[in-house]
């Protein structure tokens, strides 16, 4: 068997992790290989002006323990010197950091890799199983994460040569179409973008509300929320029908688009649903409706229905893949072209 020639993927030790949200940002500090994983507090990106700002003042200034180098996970593509992240000011500037905050190796890559590189060694307390408990669970086969937050995240998974290969994407942006009678009276009225429904124009945050809005208007009712933490409370509680029916159909197409990504990856050994609205609508995914929707897929129900789905329930899952990949480089396949710097 051909090993991938990942020799030059370890990185110095202490090694900083972070997973660079919109509104979040959250570090670890791994001081060897064995060691356990610091986790510093959650810091909120509107607090600091800059990321370097943020890391000197909540954890250089912090930590006896000093960082050599640093594997930072963000959202948005990573092509350049200058990363700017999508849905917040902060821009990752790896030569600056090297300057400045005296790291001799910066690594960054895309948030849903981060997440990819979880899946791969996911503990069974940190995820639950939704729906067919007898699908078989193959642990070299293909896996998909899907991540409804701000946007809608996707990563794959992969398995070859001997190390797991995350791939990275930009599968929330598949088209969504109507499949039902109401699908169909719904549908016009979901806000495009562009003319087209994307997949994250419904599974998303601002998603929920649009499709929450579709309904009201397909029904004739006036929208009484606008915050899709208000139509999940609503939804959750039963205490108001269109919000029941908004995360009622929201479980539906993430089930659809779940599926999709099963189909393309052939993802046996599982579909992870992470980010952060799968937690907090976790009650509505146990549900018939999402399991129902990702095995719809004739003529491949059969096989859709052998396949797990999960809901990741470890709280800082994309730190956790990260740290896997530092303690471990070798075993995963992560390319380092044009997104790692050195002194
Ligand atoms: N209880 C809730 N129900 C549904 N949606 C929610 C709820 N609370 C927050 N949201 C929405 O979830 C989205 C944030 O998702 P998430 O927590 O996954 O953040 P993120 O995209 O990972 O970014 P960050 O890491 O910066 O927090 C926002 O659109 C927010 O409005």
């Amino acid at each position: 068997m051909h090993q991938l020639d990942t020799s030059d993927a370890s990185m110095p030790f202490p090694i900083l992790i972070g997973d660079i949200g919109g509104t979040n940002a959250r570090f670890a500090i791994i001081e060897t290989a064995d060691a356990e994983q610091v986790n510093f507090p959650n810091v909120r990106t509107a607090d600091f002006e800059t990321i370097d700002d943020a890391i000197r003042a909540t954890i250089l200034e912090k930590s006896a323990v000093k960082p050599r180098s640093a594997i930072l996970a963000v959202a948005g593509p990573i092509s350049d010197d200058e990363i700017p992240l999508t849905n917040c000011d902060w821009v990752v500037r790896p030569r600056t950091m090297i300057e400045n905050l005296g790291l001799e190796d910066v690594l960054v890559v895309n948030d849903f890799e981060a997440q990819a590189l979880a899946i791969s060694d996911l503990a069974p307390e940190h995820r639950e199983r939704l729906g067919n408990p007898d699908a078989h669970e193959d642990m070299v086969a293909s896996r998909v994460v899907l991540g409804p937050g701000t946007g809608l995240g996707v990563g794959g998974l992969v398995h070859a040569r001997g190390a797991w290969i995350p791939v990275p994407g930009e599968g929330g942006h598949v088209d969504l179409g109507p499949r039902s009678k109401r699908d169909l009276e719904i549908f016009p009225h979901v806000e495009t973008i562009e003319g087209r429904v994307s997949a994250e124009q419904i599974l998303s945050g601002r998603g929920i509300v649009n499709l929450y809005r579709a309904i009201c208007a397909a029904d004739g009712i006036a929208p009484r929320y606008s915050d899709p933490a208000d139509i999940t409370s609503h939804a959750l509680a039963e205490s108001d029908p269109v919000a029941v029916e908004t995360i009622s159909l929201f479980s539906t197409y993430l089930g659809r688009v779940a599926g999709d990504m099963a189909m393309i990856f052939m993802a046996r050994g599982g579909v992870f649903l992470s980010g952060g609205i799968s937690q907090k609508i976790l009650g509505a995914l146990r549900k018939p409706e999402f399991r129902a929707g990702f095995e719809d897929k004739a003529p491949h129900t059969a096989l859709l229905s052998t396949i797990p789905t999960y809901v990741v329930t470890h709280p800082l899952a994309a730190l956790s893949g990260l740290s896997s990949y530092a303690r471990r480089p070798d075993t995963f396949g992560v390319s380092t072209d044009g997104r790692r710097w050195g002194r």
